[in-house]
């Protein structure tokens, strides 16, 4: 298995705020598509988080395509996009066309290469008619998209969406999952409480009161997930 889509725990702990709300998580995870399933506060977003950094690990060995995410934030972050179901807090800049721009800084592209880029992203998440207006007064599934985009310009190995669809009409939550799932080669770990989008992955993992408690076929995860609620 190429390191570049290998993410390993090894007794791997996270403590918020005083509180262990991850415990002894001892995986590997290869799989192109990864479902994260599980109860409100199961310790889903913490366990998203702590894979690119933004949260750091108490305890154990936590490796991310080959990267340590307590120690090099910087590079993983450069490696892991990270998408939220609040896009707002993701937009960094006043114009769609500048904020995608602004997510290349530092990587010595000419100015040409950047404006190249962003059209090819605003194409493929269907906003291109959008480039030049204000972020600010997109609605919210089209600054969904915009957050999107942002991370797919930075061609990630990792993306991390943590309920990316949740605050989306229909034609749009289709069209996050549509890109996320089928149409980037990027390793994707979807953290959601939607069962039918959990299914078209091709792993899952269920946590439970922060730990892990099954893992593999999402048919069989799902299934058992639900039967947890009879
Ligand atoms: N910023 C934070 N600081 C301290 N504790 C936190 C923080 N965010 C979450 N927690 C705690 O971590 C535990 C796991 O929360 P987390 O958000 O990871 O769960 P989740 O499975 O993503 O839940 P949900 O489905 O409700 O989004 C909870 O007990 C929660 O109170």
């Amino acid at each position: 298995m190429p390191e570049q889509q290998l993410i390993t725990l090894d007794n791997v702990s996270v403590v918020r705020e005083g509180r262990t709300v991850l415990r002894d998580l001892t995986f590997s995870l290869t799989a192109t598509k990864i479902a994260v399933i599980g109860a409100n506060g199961s310790g889903k977003s913490s366990f998203a988080r702590t894979l690119n950094g933004l949260v750091p690990i108490a305890a154990g060995k936590l490796r991310v395509h080959g990267m340590d995410p307590n120690r090099e934030g910087k590079r993983v972050r450069q490696q892991v996009g990270m998408v939220f179901s609040n896009p707002a807090t993701q937009v960094v800049m006043p114009t769609v066309r500048e904020d995608l721009a602004f997510t290349l800084r530092g990587r010595k592209l000419d100015r040409d290469e950047i404006a190249t880029r962003v059209d090819a992203v605003l194409a493929r998440v269907g906003m291109t008619e959008f480039a030049d207006a204000s972020v600010y007064l997109l609605s919210g599934g089209q600054q969904q998209l915009i957050a999107l985009a942002s991370v797919l310009i930075a061609n990630p190995s990792l993306i991390i969406a943590d309920e990316p669809t949740a605050l989306l009409d229909l034609g749009n939550a289709n069209a996050i999952s549509r890109i996320l799932l089928e149409e980037t080669d990027s390793q994707v770990l979807l953290v959601t409480h939607d069962l039918d989008l959990a299914a078209r992955c091709e792993y899952a993992l269920c946590f439970d009161n922060g730990r892990l408690v099954s893992q593999g076929e999402p048919a069989e995860v799902i299934e058992q997930y639900r039967r947890s609620y009879d």
